[in-house]
């Protein structure tokens, strides 16, 4: 574990011990300066990520465990095949407001036809899904037009929630600033780069405020920076009530989520 590794693993122990989003990133961003300018190994400097998240979580105190919300996400018996292949049987997942859930398991397993199917965008064959407030979606590819600006994204996204044209607008540059992508260039969708273009589709996802946010990978092809911004963000969107489905392959941040739906199937080779 190198020092940029051990750092990550004290951000994420203080998240775990829900430390306040501000303080984590002030306090690692200490810590990562006290190691640049004065050398040394973390682990003789600070000890153990955990250790040391325990004296700061004491420190600085931590937020209070939110209360369960209502629910805002429920599906039950999600059945889906395509032609012979059983690719879900009878899966489910119950999520409440301020709670993120991690949809894990193997490449092929239905991850993202489970939650294509919570986003209404397919069917399944079996069990149904029902959805409390309004619902914002970010799938793995897809989700923007080649041939629009990110400001154009934002004004039309933004008017199916009778969002004016300067105030989606500015919205959407706000939240993609969070990203630190600064979303205002007159850069079609298509010129974008992979991760920039990612940063567009989740930027959209959440510019109306969604009660219940679905994310497939949304991550992919974010720099480092970014990819720690977002989880911030998630757990900032989750402390505000939202309640969040996220699909990954990243088992390092399952700490991070409040529940876990793994659907590897139970026997090697798949259903039948
Ligand atoms: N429209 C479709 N028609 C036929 N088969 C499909 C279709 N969509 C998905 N599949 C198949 O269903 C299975 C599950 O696909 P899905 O994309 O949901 O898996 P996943 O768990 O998200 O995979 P990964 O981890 O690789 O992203 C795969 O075998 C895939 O090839």
């Amino acid at each position: 574990m190198n020092a940029d590794q051990w750092l990550h693993a004290f951000g994420a122990e203080l998240h775990r011990r829900r430390v306040a989003t501000e303080d984590v990133r002030h306090v690692v961003a200490e810590a990562a300066t006290h190691l640049r300018d004065g050398g040394g190994d973390p682990w003789t400097v600070f000890g153990t990520p955990d250790r040391y998240a325990a004296a700061i979580a004491e420190s600085v105190g931590t937020r209070p465990a939110p209360r369960p919300g209502p629910v805002r996400l429920h599906a039950e018996g999600i059945t889906k095949r395509y032609g012979r292949r059983t690719v879900l049987h009878d899966a489910g997942l119950t999520v409440r407001a301020g709670q993120i859930a991690a949809i894990v398991g193997a490449n092929g397993c239905g991850k993202s036809t489970f939650l294509r199917i919570c986003a209404g965008v397919e069917s399944p064959d079996g069990g149904q899904v029902t959805v409390s407030g309004r619902l914002g979606y970010c799938p793995q590819q897809g989700g923007t037009d080649d041939f629009l600006l990110p400001d154009e994204h934002f004004v039309l996204v933004g008017a199916g929630r009778g969002m004016g044209r300067a105030t989606a607008r500015r919205a959407g540059r706000v939240a993609a600033r969070q990203l630190g992508w600064e979303s205002d260039q007159a850069v079609l969708a298509r010129r974008l780069s992979g991760g920039t273009r990612q940063k567009l589709n989740l930027t959209l996802s959440t510019l109306t405020e969604p009660d219940v946010l679905l994310l497939d990978e949304p991550y992919q092809g974010f720099d480092r920076g970014t990819y720690v911004n977002f989880w911030d963000q998630l757990l900032r969107l989750r402390d505000e009530g939202r309640a969040i489905v996220v699909v990954t392959h990243l088992l390092n941040q399952l700490d991070r989520v409040d529940l876990v739906l793994d659907l590897t199937p139970a026997t090697p080779g798949g259903r039948p």
